[in-house]
């Protein structure tokens, strides 16, 4: 921390470390690294980027990384298809779809065909269904929202038993982020698009932790937060700046400077959660990479008998089925539909 401004870029750093430190492990104990597959389809200059900072990162730990750049046009078939085919690949152990997809594309479908021992970024229903259950973990979490709580974990910052609100409900950072303090034992709230923002307002300054995820730069003023609050902004917003060479500037779902008068702690926007959305990205690929190594996860002929079984280990018990909680059953909704989808995919 630089007095209250928390440093994500050191954090994230270090994680790199003990990641390049995992992967070099592997390397000498079994001749080989943890492979990624990077898919990305259409030409958005954000995905893009983004795509090239992952590369670049995996390059930096050792990580061998796959790619697939398919056009705007690329059919659902064909991204599929692609997917398919790192699955099926046993150098690939972790393989991300660079979100948002063009608007023809089923999202859904196309996360839910990741091979969900390779679901580095925690996106597969069966995932997301296990981050939601009471006493069972996903194989993997999404990365900014578990970057999130590393952030609150190794700056001290306490969880069990705190207010917390979540502003914003997105599939890649709000629902999941709220899921992970729920876990944590927080107290968790969470406001969005349909919450009147004066209540929103109320809310929020009852909290100790605010986690701002809802692509709305600068929503969360300095009258938002209780005094000490710690505050994570996922935001990455360009706005005009003429003083600028490229004419914009980056700011947050927080406006830094009121927030930070206020807050006992606080990630700046650039610098805060990005730089940790890539460090656990490279960190959950080398996980995966040494589960398949290890041999703790099969790929061989009988991959499709393999990854039955493993679907059978992450069906619900009878007691979760009969939980009364509406999210948990959600949860358990989707996750079942993943499995019986999935299961009867295998014996066609
Ligand atoms: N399949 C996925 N798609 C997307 C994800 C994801 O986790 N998985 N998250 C976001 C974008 N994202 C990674 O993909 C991402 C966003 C921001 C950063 C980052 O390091 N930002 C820097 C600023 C970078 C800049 O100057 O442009 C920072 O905040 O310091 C990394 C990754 C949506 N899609």
């Amino acid at each position: 921390m630089n007095g209250n401004v928390i440093d994500g870029k050191a954090v994230a750093a270090k994680i790199r470390e003990e990641t390049a430190a995992k992967v070099a492990e592997l390397k000498a104990k079994y001749g080989k690294v943890p492979g990624l597959a990077v898919v990305i389809v259409g030409e958005r200059k954000d995905s893009q980027t983004y795509v090239r900072m992952k590369k670049k990162a995996c390059e930096e730990v050792g990580i061998a990384s796959f790619g697939a750049d398919l056009p705007e046009s690329a059919t659902q078939a064909e991204v599929l298809a692609v997917v398919a085919a790192f699955n099926a690949n046993p150098d690939v152990h972790g393989i991300l779809v660079q979100l948002p997809l063009p608007k023809h594309i089923d999202e859904q479908a196309v996360l839910g065909a990741i091979s969900v021992e390779k679901d580095v970024d925690g996106f597969h229903p069966l995932n997301i269904g296990r981050l939601a259950m009471k006493g069972r973990e996903p194989l993997f979490t999404p990365c900014t929202p578990l970057g999130c709580m590393v952030l609150l974990e190794r700056c001290g910052i306490p969880i069990k038993g705190r207010r917390a609100v979540v502003v914003g409900r997105s599939n890649i950072v709000g629902m999941p982020a709220a899921l992970l303090l729920n876990k944590r034992d927080a107290t968790v709230t969470v406001v969005h698009s349909a919450t009147p923002k004066a209540e929103a307002e109320a809310i929020c300054r009852q909290a100790d932790i605010i986690i701002a995820a809802a692509g709305q730069a600068q929503l969360v003023r300095g009258s938002w937060v209780k005094p000490g609050a710690a505050i994570i902004d996922v935001g990455t917003n360009p706005i005009d700046d003429k003083t600028k060479a490229s004419g914009y500037r980056l700011v947050g779902d927080a406006h830094f400077d009121e927030c930070k008068a206020v807050a006992g702690a606080i990630t700046p926007v650039p610098g805060g959660v990005g730089p940790m959305t890539i460090a656990i990205l490279l960190r959950n690929t080398a996980e995966s990479g040494e589960r398949f190594l290890t041999g703790a996860v099969k790929v061989s002929g009988a991959e499709k008998k393999q990854e039955r079984k493993g679907l059978a280990k992450l069906l619900p018990t009878r007691e979760q089925l009969a939980s009364p909680l509406p999210v948990l059953a959600a949860a358990v909704g989707v996750a079942a539909g993943a499995v019986l989808q999935r299961a009867t995919a295998g014996r066609r």
